[in-house]
């Protein structure tokens, strides 16, 4: 490598400064050239050098230019200071920043630094997109980001070739094909209790606005009618709230409303312990019978579509409150708005429905506009910053950890392991149909190369078993290939 005199010098030790301003030729010398195995080389831009040419340069030696750079943009500063950084990636399987990210729905900022500095690319959009649009995306797309509204079907992996895992930045995952997701080997991560205090804080929130009536008293302020009224608004001490899904929202909903002096009852199809002085009852219309305030906090599934309907509204005590804050097409609107106008149900808190706008902006009709007493929000139960900061950290980490080590725990329709990779050896990941011989065939290649393997753990579910393998570096891109041929390979990755 050729260095010039009167360049200028910052950096430590395994930095290397290039460019001597007005000259050209050390750019392709630099490039060509193979140095010792810096950490980063400074950049200063001399007159005819382009940022394009310092990043061709970068990515030459598996490195990414500094965005700041990018954003400084205008006349280039005082040569004492280096115009970009460009950071060398350590020797990947796969150049991390060829790795790309799409982050759909507005995902927290915390997650898109935790991929910034894992040196990934990425790509954000504020919305859902349509399944058109989502199917030309994930052509190349290697991990997809998405929250409750983007639907991910079978027909949409289909096309997706590279696509190695999904993170729904939220707790549902109904939204995804869960199994077609599987079946294609890839993973589903979500963050199970990121945002559950935020619902739970909505909802106790709604149970005393409920009580008194407060959605109406501001409108009406609003438009400027003063109307003080004590009929019909209560308190909620030693009245009965009544939980339907008694997981973790529903528990903290319980937690908090015995703390404000109510009776707690809940209902799950799981035996479930009480908190505090909380009590399971055997039904649904049991609850339903006992309880002044009705809360669902289920998942979406067959069993809870439409789990409330006119029959299970008759079931509530007359004057009886309900809040949904789970899915949409958990409760039948148009039984609820009956119900309402008929004055059975004395008003009702709804967050989800069966159909939601893609993005903000679009415009939004329920059948239970206009009715008295009744809030409506727009799928904000986990919306805080809180929730959102922190299910960003959770979500990013499990993507990043799958794809650089291969880690499952957590994955909601996958085959869990996590164990540490020696830095010594490769990792190979193997996923396949879960049939009989895939082992034996597996292990018939690894016996015919003489390897000698450093762990080897294979887990599986109905549909797929997952094969993690640390081997010799020398044979592992043999093992690879030989492993990709068999007929029951979904994906195989190497991993150092
Ligand atoms: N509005 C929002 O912004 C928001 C935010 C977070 C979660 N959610 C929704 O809330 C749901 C619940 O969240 P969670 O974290 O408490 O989930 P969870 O899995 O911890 O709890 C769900 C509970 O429902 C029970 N259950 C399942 N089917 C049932 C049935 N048929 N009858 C009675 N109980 C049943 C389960 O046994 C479990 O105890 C999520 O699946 C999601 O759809 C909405
Ligand atoms: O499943 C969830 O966590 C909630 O429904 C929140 O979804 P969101 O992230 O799209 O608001």
């Amino acid at each position: 490598m050729q260095e010039a005199d009167d360049r200028p010098r910052t950096g430590g030790r395994e930095d290397i400064d290039i460019i001597r301003p007005g000259d050209n030729e050390h750019l392709t010398a630099f490039t060509d050239c193979n140095v010792r195995a810096p950490k980063s080389i400074n950049f200063y831009r001399f007159p005819y050098a382009s940022f394009t040419r310092f990043r061709n340069i970068a990515a030459a030696h598996r490195g990414t230019i500094d965005s700041s750079w990018v954003k400084m943009g205008g006349p280039a500063p005082a040569v004492s200071a280096p115009d970009a950084t460009c950071t060398l990636l350590p020797l990947t399987s796969f150049p991390k920043n060829k790795i790309k990210v799409l982050l759909l729905e507005n995902i927290s900022n915390t997650a898109v630094e935790m991929f910034e500095s894992e040196r990934f690319q990425i790509e954000t959009a504020p919305g859902a997109l349509t399944e058109a649009e989502l199917v030309e995306k994930l052509r190349d797309v290697h991990v997809l980001g998405i929250r409750s509204k983007m639907h991910v079907s079978a027909e949409a992996m289909k096309a997706a070739r590279r696509l190695l895992a999904i993170g729904c930045f939220c707790i549902g995952t109904n939204q995804v094909d869960l199994e077609a997701a599987n079946l294609r080997g890839v993973p589903v991560f979500n963050a199970p209790f990121s945002n559950t205090r935020s619902v739970a804080e909505l909802v106790i929130g709604e149970v005393i606005a409920l009580a008194r009536q407060l959605g109406d008293r501001s409108a009406e302020l609003h438009r400027g009618t003063w109307k003080k009224v004590a009929k019909g608004c209560f308190e909620i001490r030693g009245k009965t709230l009544g939980i339907v899904g008694y997981g973790h929202i529903g528990s903290q909903v319980g937690v908090l409303a015995e703390m404000l002096g109510m009776q707690v009852k809940f209902f799950d199809i799981a035996t479930k312990m009480p908190m505090g002085n909380n009590s399971a009852v055997a039904t649904l219309e049991e609850l339903l019978a006992a309880s002044d305030f009705v809360t669902l906090h289920v998942p979406l599934s067959d069993a809870t579509t439409r789990m409330i309907g006119a029959g299970q509204l008759q079931h509530m005590r007359k004057g009886s409150y309900l809040i949904n804050a789970s899915r949409g097409s958990v409760v039948d609107l148009a039984a609820l708005a009956d119900g309402l106008r008929e004055g059975r149900i004395a008003g009702a808190a709804v967050d989800v429905y069966p159909t939601e706008p893609e993005k903000n902006s679009n415009g939004f009709t329920t059948e239970l506009q206009g009715l008295a007493n009744v809030i409506l929000t727009p799928h904000i139960g986990g919306s805080t910053e809180e929730a959102q900061a922190a299910i960003g950290r959770e979500v990013a980490t499990s993507l990043i950890k799958y794809v650089n080590r291969g880690t499952t725990t957590g994955a909601v329709n996958f085959p869990q392991l996590e164990f540490p990779q020696d830095s010594k050896s490769h990792r190979i990941l193997n996923v396949h149909q879960n049939v009989p011989g895939v082992l034996r065939n597996v292990n018939s290649i690894i016996s015919d190369l003489d390897v000698n393997i450093k762990a080897q753990v294979n887990v599986t579910d109905s549909n797929i078993g997952y094969l993690v393998m640390d081997l010799d570096k020398a044979v592992s891109h043999e093992v690879e290939a030989a492993l990709r041929e068999l007929p029951t390979s979904i994906k195989t990755r190497i991993l150092y």
